[in-house]
């Protein structure tokens, strides 16, 4: 993905680069979307910092969020994420991975729409739970009947994650081409063709 292409015309990095225009571009999406797996890749194509919500939690806790749960409970975990995502938006342009409860608590979406553009990373149920399914590592989902769970996070949160200013499909393909989905996104913004197409 060369900044620029033999005829000229900008390539998708730089069309993707236009697109997002120095804003920060927050990844929402349930759990097993790819929002850090695509997000590490997004970050690295368009060479801007990447930070995961999850992950700034777990080192300001110094705990993990399992651990956080059962120590702290719920409440006190959703405080903390609020206060990760308004710090982390100041210091953008990032590439940033929320936790998959974010963007329904409306304080957060009123901050990720101040500071960035939002989008949702959309998997049908069974791409998700076939992603979720071998890790113990999510609190939620640690349930009698996981996948009914994870069933019912969907049919309440997808109303919300759709209000995202921008959707891409988080298909059964390999993460290269989901990753080169967001960028095209991006890029659409700008409008105009990239010499990729
Ligand atoms: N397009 C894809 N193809 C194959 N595997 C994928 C794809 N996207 C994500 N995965 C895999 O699915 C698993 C879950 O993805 P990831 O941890 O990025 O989800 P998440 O949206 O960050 O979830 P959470 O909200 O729990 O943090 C990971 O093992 C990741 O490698
Ligand atoms: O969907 C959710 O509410 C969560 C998703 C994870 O990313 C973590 O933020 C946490 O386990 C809660
Ligand atoms: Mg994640």
């Amino acid at each position: 993905m060369n900044a620029k292409q033999d005829n000229g015309k900008p390539g998708l990095r730089q069309k993707a680069l236009a697109g997002l225009a120095g804003r920060n571009l927050i990844l929402v999406g349930l759990m097993g979307a790819g929002k850090s797996a695509i997000g590490k890749l997004v970050a690295n194509a368009l060479d801007l910092p990447y930070v995961d919500t999850d992950h700034e939690i777990e080192a300001a806790a110094r705990m993990t969020i399992a651990d956080l749960f059962v120590q702290y409970g719920e409440p006190e975990f959703r405080a903390l994420e609020t206060r990760v995502i308004e710090r982390i938006l100041t210091e953008g342009p990032a590439i940033v991975s929320t936790g998959g409860g974010a963007f329904v608590n409306p304080v957060n979406r009123a901050l990720i729409s101040q500071s960035g553009l939002s989008m949702w990373l959309k998997a049908d149920l069974e791409t998700l739970w076939d992603r979720v399914r071998r890790r113990q590592t999510r609190p939620l989902l640690k349930t009698e009947n996981p996948k009914q769970t994870l069933k019912d996070l969907m049919d309440r949160r997808y109303p919300v994650y759709a209000e995202a200013d921008m959707t891409v499909l988080s298909r059964n393909v390999r993460k290269e081409t989901v990753t080169r989905d967001v960028l095209k996104a991006l890029a659409a913004l700008d409008g105009g063709k990239t010499s990729e197409e």
